[in-house]
């Protein structure tokens, strides 16, 4: 494809998902490593949950049939079974077991008593059972049957879901394998430590935002700092890069100016596939390669280049990942207040959510002074409103597509 034919976000997002065909493999990794990935296979219950019939609560096994009409029985104790034990021998008729919370029912009871509903009398218990009164046995399965599928593929792995692996014995399991992105800032104008600043200088504000966004995206981020605006010098760490990466990302020089070199450096080693796309901010945002790793130009403007990696960023990372590009994680929510839009291209606005009850969103409110290189905004903003080529007169309460930041 020409770079002639793609002007609008759905054509590059068409084209990034064209362009890389094959996701990375998925690797397999410890339950305890597989935090924070997302799943790439189905997880089958190999046995199941509970392993087998248990007491809930610490007390007495016994048969039902040995309770009297009243609810009262005096039992034998016969044996005393812990958590960790094996039940080995059959509750007989008249006798009682001793039991733990989680230690395995004895064959031949159907009941567990409380302890507190019990006197101990010598090797004797007298208790109380009366009929419709709780069982107290967790049974083999009710959980978990064993075949279930209990999670599927894509599903992000958090603390619920390592204790459900875990409890199946699962020692590994397949999961995404983190697309590894190189990110570098470029310009002469920038600084990275706090400090003393020459005059004309700023701090880099890109890339410490955006090896957060990158992170919180799934990918494992190197980050190549910052070069001036020196064509070969940020060749050479590209070139570099390029070689153990799935992606490169550049912010700033991706527009026209004649310090602006990102788009005459990638065509030297690979192909500039497509630049300037029909969309406020981050319209000089541009994709190709370089020695054939993907590269990704973010327009130099903070919020320039955290519109276009939230559309695009995201896109070629869960693409990487073996998702199709065009599902972006978004919500949608009507606005407080109406904007005024063009027609005919993608406008990105930073937004605040409106909290209803239990904190849920039930509005989403545009922003004022959206320049694309106003910082105020961006620690306000805990979202993205994405307004459609087609949109237009956009009025308070229509619904808008909304993503996070
Ligand atoms: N003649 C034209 N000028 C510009 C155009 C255009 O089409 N024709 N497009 C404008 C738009 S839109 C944007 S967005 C910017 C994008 O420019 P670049 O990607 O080339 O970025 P730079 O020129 O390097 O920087 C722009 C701006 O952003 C600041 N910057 C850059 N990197 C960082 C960083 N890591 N942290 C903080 N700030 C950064 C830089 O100092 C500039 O102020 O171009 C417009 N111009
Ligand atoms: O696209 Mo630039 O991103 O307007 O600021």
């Amino acid at each position: 494809m020409s770079d002639r034919e793609v002007r609008s976000l759905d054509d590059a997002l068409a084209f990034i998902a064209s362009y890389i065909e094959a996701a990375i493999p998925p690797m397999r990794v410890s339950v305890s490593a597989a935090y924070d990935h997302l799943l790439a296979e189905d997880i089958v219950a190999s046995v199941s949950l509970p392993r087998f019939d248990n007491a809930a609560m610490d007390g007495f096994a016994i048969r039902t049939d040995d309770v009297r009409p009243d609810g009262a029985a005096c039992l034998k104790i016969s044996q005393t079974i812990t958590a960790g034990q094996e039940a080995l021998s059959t509750l007989r008729a008249g006798e009682a077991a001793r039991i733990t919370t989680g230690a395995p029912v004895p064959p031949g009871a159907d009941r567990v008593v409380v302890q507190e509903a019990a006197r101990l009398d010598g090797d004797q218990v007298h208790l109380r059972a009366p009929a419709g009164g709780k069982l107290h046995i967790r049974k083999k399965g009710e959980d978990v049957a064993q075949g279930t599928v209990v999670m599927v593929a894509g599903t992000r792995i958090g603390p619920g879901q390592i204790a459900l692996l875990s409890s199946l014995g699962l020692r590994s399991v397949l999961v995404v394998a983190r697309p590894k992105v190189a990110l570098l800032s470029t310009g002469d104008e920038l600084v990275d430590n706090p400090g003393l600043l020459e005059p004309g200088k700023i701090f880099d504000t890109n890339r410490p935002m955006l090896i957060r966004m990158l992170q919180a995206a799934g990918a494992a981020v190197t980050d190549l700092g910052i070069a001036r605006d020196d064509p070969e010098l940020i060749l050479e760490r590209l070139v570099a890069a390029a070689a153990d990466h799935d992606l490169l990302i550049s912010t700033g020089g991706a527009s026209a100016g004649f310090a602006d070199h990102l788009t005459r450096i990638i065509v030297r080693r690979g192909y500039l596939e497509f630049w300037k796309l029909d969309m406020r901010p981050g319209k000089p945002v541009g994709f190709g390669d370089i020695d054939d790793c993907p590269i990704l130009l973010l327009p130099g403007n903070p919020l320039a280049a955290a519109a276009s990696f939230a559309l695009l960023g995201r896109a070629i990372i869960a693409r990487l990942g073996g998702k199709g590009s065009n599902e972006r994680h978004a919500w949608h929510l009507p606005v407080t207040s109406g904007i005024a839009k063009p027609p005919g291209r993608t406008q990105v606005l930073l937004g605040r959510l409106r909290q209803g009850l239990l904190g849920r969103a039930t509005a989403v409110e545009p922003l004022p002074d959206q320049g694309s290189a106003r910082l105020r905004y961006l620690a306000v903003a805990d979202v993205m409103i994405v307004l459609h080529s087609e949109q237009t007169e956009i009025l308070e309460g229509d619904v808008v597509e909304v993503l996070p930041f």
